[in-house]
């Protein structure tokens, strides 16, 4: 197994410019590649920012963080999202990454991995139709990608033992602490998180409680954001993919179902803070 010196990051939305920034902190020439150059543009200043901010602390020299800018390739073309690792974090849609994996197989060499940053769709049936599926692997991060310390590492049936290692010490180069999940819907922490977002629309599609007092009381009670906030942060279109793949993944286990006020939201296009707009008002 070769090791790991370069990254190309799919997806410029909100973790793949988290991820994209980890890479170029830790001295990976790394190309971020997204469809929208207005996501481009958007994740070239959230990671100029993310590391403004560590200067602004002492934690990075402005040396450093120019040298970091300096290893960041933002593109929109595909062409040069080859890298001996591809994280790819664009929406959940088993669909979009099954024919983006299948794209990224023909642009890089059989050995080159291809990790999926998904939330809840299992690695095996992501890797079933890409070439070479022994080096297809989940690498799940959480958000913000450059502050959280957990990433699960997923294995799915046919990825090879060494790909899941290579990863592992990648994320570990990255600062990360690793946890091994097995390749179960929505893996460990997606599927004890997915009732704390279940239960708490349940609590105001009933109407035994306005968001915001949900949100307010789950933080006087000790979690660190309550599930409205933590919503808006995830992206809503996003946390509802996320619900909606685990539902059919747990044959529609009633315990998982989406809720219709998330629906609405997301055809209503309030995607959370990203947009503007989510159960909350961004807009100032
Ligand atoms: N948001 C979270 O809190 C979170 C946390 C952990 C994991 N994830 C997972 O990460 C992935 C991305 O989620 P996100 O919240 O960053 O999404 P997002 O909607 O913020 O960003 C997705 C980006 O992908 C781009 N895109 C879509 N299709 C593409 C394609 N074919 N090629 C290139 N770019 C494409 C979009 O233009 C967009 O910029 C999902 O699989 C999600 O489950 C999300």
């Amino acid at each position: 197994m070769k090791d790991i010196q370069t990254l190309a990051v799919v997806g410029a939305g909100t973790m793949g410019q988290g991820i994209a920034q980890l890479g170029i902190q830790h001295g990976l020439p790394t190309v971020l590649f997204d469809l929208s150059p207005t996501a481009l543009e958007k994740a070239q200043t959230a990671i100029a920012a993310g590391l403004g901010k560590l200067v602004e602390k002492n934690k990075l020299t402005a040396e450093a963080r120019d040298a970091a800018l300096a290893r960041l390739t933002m593109a929109t073309d595909m062409g040069l999202a080859q890298a001996d690792l591809v994280i790819e974090a664009v929406v959940e849609r088993l669909d979009v990454k099954h024919q983006l994996f299948r794209e990224l197989a023909v642009l890089n060499g059989p050995d080159t991995i291809l990790a999926s940053n998904t939330s809840s769709l299992p690695i095996t049936q992501l890797a079933a139709p890409v070439p070479n599926p022994e080096r297809v692997v989940g690498l799940h991060f959480f958000n913000p990608a450059p502050l959280m310390p957990l990433v699960e590492v997923i294995s799915g049936v046919a990825t090879a033992p060494e790909v899941a290692d290579a990863v592992e010490a990648l994320a570990q180069r990255l600062g990360k602490t690793t946890v091994r999940a097995a390749d179960a819907p929505g893996f460990i922490v997606n599927r004890v998180a997915r009732h704390y977002y279940v239960e708490s629309l349940k609590v105001v599609e009933e109407n035994v409680a306005q968001f915001e007092v949900v949100d307010d009381l789950l933080e006087a009670s000790g979690f660190k954001m309550g599930p409205f906030r933590l919503m808006d942060l995830i992206g809503v279109d996003t946390n509802f993919s996320v619900t909606s793949a685990m539902y059919a993944s747990f044959h529609q286990d009633a315990k998982f179902r989406p809720s219709r006020i998330q629906q609405q939201k997301v055809d209503a296009g309030h995607h959370g803070r990203k947009a503007g707009r989510g159960f909350y008002d961004y807009s100032k």
